[in-house]
């Protein structure tokens, strides 16, 4: 089939991008001389007028790429499918067939297959499906590749990602603490994405335990420094401790290991009789004077004087703070290892009990509670340099020459019988006594108030004692760590009476009582003289009193005596004998002590 030469020059163009919808007619030409057989399709206005959707015409500019040509006069050309509606009559003209050339040149100049050449189409059909046949291949095989490459390029993909998130924890972990805490929000990554940031968080935790462990470790470091410095500390403090005891010692030593204080008690009404003499600028000197007829008769009275020196005179007037304070350095040997003995010696009334126990008022506690009180705040002190102490606490009264337990509390038939017995270490016990273990200074002063309620009396003092009464401290100290102990007792004794007969009236009983009362009492001055002169037998065992104080009196000891004496002029002969006793004993040396330690 041959194909038409065709010059085209201007084409209409409709297709279904310029016309939505794909379905109008269109006169595209101006008005012709009409064929009578030609129904009035085509109207005059040259505009092309597109039905059925409502739009404004669209001048066409173009012809359609194929259409079929009519005979002579009037031409049908079909866009698209041809069916009813969508064909269009273009009437004869000369530019129409002027155009309808030119549309076959075209057609021809591009190799399309005219609309009656079938045969070209087929081909062209054929090309076209080799065209999409090989594209096909091609496809299928770069399909094929991509498949290949997939996994690797997964991997990058997540490899990249990790790397990004590196990146970016690196840049804020230092800035953003709240990331090792949780708060980065999980992103909607999928299952890799979840196990990318948990990943992270993982790292973020490892390197914070790491910081941690590192702290840790610089930490324990300090700790072992610090416990080293400790130890060294401790060590030099407890080589300082043993230094302050061998020096304490010294002092002590120096001081003297018995030593007397004479105490004046004021008169009921204040102050003192005149034949009581305190020298204002010596705090160690009495004098007792007494004005006498003169003999010679010169003159109408003379006046004698006895003088007195001691380790220290307290006035009527001194408290009982400033008299403990005295003996509190003697309470420190007790706790450093040393026996230490305290008693208090004086007619009845002179203040030996006030002394030694003192009132219910806080500011009058006497010798035996202030020394508790400090012992066992010192046993506190000590604990932090590792020593541990144990307290055994007894009260005894000598009466008569028998022993009677102050601590005692079941029925007084029941009471038993006690003996003194020396048991290892010149250490001496009573047999069936009362040991109480005590830990702090209430409950000594709950057993000192029982041993008040047990106290024999007197009928010239309602609170005067007939009999001497023994208040011992066992003190037991150990430090496991030096492996050091001590042992020691403190014991604090408040005497009998020490007046005469006569003035006590004393018959019957009140002078067997008398007797052995100034029995025992000669017997102590007895035992410190022989102690004082270094008799190689010294007669403990001739009263109850020096047999149990034996420990305590020896060499191995600290004594105290307090020598308390009533301003009343009536009293100047008991206050002389007294003062002389006291004397005596101030005169003694005994024996330089040593610490019981093992
Ligand atoms: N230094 C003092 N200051 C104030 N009052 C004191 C002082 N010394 C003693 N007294 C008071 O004197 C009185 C007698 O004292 P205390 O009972 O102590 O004598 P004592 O020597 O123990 O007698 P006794 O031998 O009969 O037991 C008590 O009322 C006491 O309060």
């Amino acid at each position: 089939m041959s194909r038409l030469p065709v010059m085209a020059s201007k084409r209409v163009l409709a297709n279904s991008e310029n016309f939505p919808g794909g379905q109008f007619d269109l006169k595209c030409l101006p008005p012709q001389k009409k064929s009578r057989k030609e129904p009035e399709a085509v109207k005059p206005p040259a505009a092309a007028t597109v039905l059925g959707t409502g739009r404004a015409p669209v001048t066409a500019t173009r012809a359609p790429v194929s259409r079929p040509i009519r005979g002579v006069g009037a031409a049908t050309v079909a866009v698209g499918p041809s069916r009813g509606k969508r064909r269009w009559v273009v009437d004869a003209h000369p530019v129409l067939w002027l155009t309808l050339l030119l549309d076959l040149a075209h057609q021809v100049s591009t190799k399309r297959p005219l609309p009656w050449d079938m045969k070209g189409k087929v081909s062209d059909m054929k090309g076209k499906i080799q065209d999409y046949q090989s594209k096909m291949k091609s496809a299928n095989l770069e399909r094929e590749n991509l498949k290949d490459t997939l996994p690797a390029n997964e991997l990058a993909i997540g490899s990249f990602k990790i790397g990004t998130f590196w990146g970016l924890l690196h840049f804020l972990q230092p800035k953003a603490k709240n990331i090792g805490q949780n708060k980065i929000p999980v992103v909607a990554f999928g299952q890799r994405g979840r196990c990318v940031v948990l990943q992270m968080r993982l790292s973020v935790q490892d390197s914070t335990l790491a910081s941690t462990q590192a702290g840790l470790r610089a930490a324990e470091e300090e700790v072992r420094s610090l416990k080293e410095l400790a130890a060294r500390l401790e060590s030099e403090l407890h080589v300082g401790e043993m230094e302050r005891r061998q020096l304490h010692n010294t002092i002590q030593e120096l001081k003297g290991n018995i030593r007397v204080f004479c105490r004046v008690r004021p008169q009921v009404n204040g102050g003192l009789g005149k034949h009581i003499q305190l020298p204002a600028n010596d705090d160690k000197a009495i004098t007792l004077a007494k004005t006498e007829e003169s003999h010679t008769g010169k003159t109408t009275e003379t006046q004698k004087n006895y003088n007195f020196t001691f380790d220290r005179v307290f006035g009527p007037d001194a408290t009982q703070q400033e008299v403990f304070e005295e003996i509190s350095l003697l309470v420190q040997s007790a706790l450093d290892g040393y026996n230490v003995c305290c008693f208090a010696y004086g007619q009845t009334g002179s203040g030996k009990t006030y002394t030694m126990e003192g009132a219910e008022d806080h500011r009058a506690l006497g010798m035996i509670p202030r020394a508790v009180q400090q012992i066992f705040r010192a046993t506190h002190k000590l604990a932090a340099q590792g020593w541990e102490f144990s307290f055994t606490a007894s009260f005894v009264e000598i009466y008569n020459e028998c022993l009677r337990d102050l601590l005692y509390a079941d029925k007084a038939s029941k009471r038993p019988e006690h003996e003194i017995r020396k048991s290892t270490g010149n250490k001496m016990t009573i047999t069936n006594l009362t040991y109480q273990k005590v830990s702090n200074e209430d409950q000594v002063l709950c057993l000192i108030a029982l041993a008040n309620q047990n106290r024999s009396t007197t009928t010239q003092n309602d609170r005067s004692s007939r009999s001497h009464s023994v208040f011992q401290l066992d003190i037991e100290g150990v430090n496991v760590g030096r492996d050091v102990k001590s042992s020691s007792t403190l014991c604090l004794v408040d005497l009998a009476g020490s007046e005469r007969m006569v003035k006590s009236q004393s018959q019957g009983e009140r002078f067997k009582e008398m007797t052995a009362i100034n029995s025992s009492l000669s017997n102590l001055g007895i035992v410190i003289t022989a102690l004082a002169n270094k008799d190689t037998f010294i007669p403990y065992r001739n009263s109850k009193l020096t047999y149990l104080l034996q420990g305590c009196l020896g060499g191995n000891s600290k004594t105290l005596m307090f020598v308390n004496i009533a301003p009343e002029p009536d009293s100047f002969g008991e206050t002389l004998n007294s003062l002389r006793f006291a004397s005596k004993v101030n005169d003694c040396v005994i024996g330089t002590a040593s610490a019981n330690r093992k």
